[in-house]
């Protein structure tokens, strides 16, 4: 089943001499079950990618479809609604509030859905402990705890509930190299239980994980491979 979908997606910025062609003319299909990497030098585009597949971001020309529902088709509240129950998103600065401990962060997508507190945190401390964190970590404050934990706390936020596209932009950008491969494992187990990613890296060895790598260049899709045909290759390619 085919979960995100580009269709010839362009996103400009600016216009006259200040136009810039952040995404030019993008095709992606991404099903269920696969994790594919985006790559490519500073301003070539990933995070435009990224935000245009999550809807955070409408596309100047070209459609996204997200488990077959053109994002340009819903008002405000239904795209939400999908971003929330369909699209989960580890952002580079984690995005947590630092008023919510760690289990209310987590459980923050499913409470704005309309869950009940008690059903949420249940589910949020599950998805903690999938991301290795204790019923007392839980319940700390991000100021509280390590930045690989903050981490680990995004993370878990973005794959709760039935997520079935989950985004995540350099989501080891802070973490050590173990914790990093450790998040990057989650990513993998939750693609190969039936979810579909995007993860926008600069390391070759993380685009490993993989089952495709993207690579940007100027805005334009250059190439797309299977990691062990060459993720190095690639950047060499790109001269970055
Ligand atoms: N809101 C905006 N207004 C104007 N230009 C923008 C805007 N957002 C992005 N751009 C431009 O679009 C291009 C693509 O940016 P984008 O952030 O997608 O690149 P990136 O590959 O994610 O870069 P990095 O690896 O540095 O995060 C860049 O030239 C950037 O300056």
């Amino acid at each position: 089943m085919t979960v995100l979908h580009l269709k010839g997606v362009s996103r400009t910025h600016g216009t006259g001499e200040n136009l810039v062609h952040a995404l030019v003319d993008a095709d992606l299909t991404i099903e269920a079950g696969e994790l594919v990497a985006i790559m490519g030098p500073s301003g070539s585009g990933k995070s435009t990618l990224l935000n245009l597949a999550g809807g955070l971001d409408a596309p100047t020309s070209g459609e996204v479809l997200v488990e077959g529902t053109v994002l340009a088709s819903l008002n405000k509240k239904r795209l939400a609604a999908l971003r929330r129950r369909s699209v989960g998103y580890v952002f580079q600065d984690y995005n947590l509030v630092p008023s919510l401990t760690a289990a209310e962060n987590a459980a923050l997508p499913l409470e704005l859905d309309g869950l009940s507190a008690g059903k949420a945190r249940k589910l949020a401390l599950a998805a903690l402990e999938e991301v290795g964190l204790d019923a007392k970590q839980a319940d700390r404050f991000p100021d509280e705890i390590s930045g690989g934990q903050a981490q680990r706390v995004a993370i878990a936020r973005a794959l709760i509930g039935e997520r079935r596209l989950v985004l995540a932009d350099e989501p080891t950008g802070a973490l050590d190299s173990h914790t990093g491969e450790e998040v990057l494992k989650l990513l993998r187990r939750r693609c190969d239980a039936g979810a579909a990613g995007l993860l926008v890296t600069h390391d070759a060895r993380h685009a490993g994980w993989a089952d495709r790598v993207v690579f940007l260049r100027d805005g334009k899709i250059v190439d797309s491979s299977a990691p062990l045909a060459g993720a190095d290759s690639l950047l060499e390619g790109a001269g970055s």
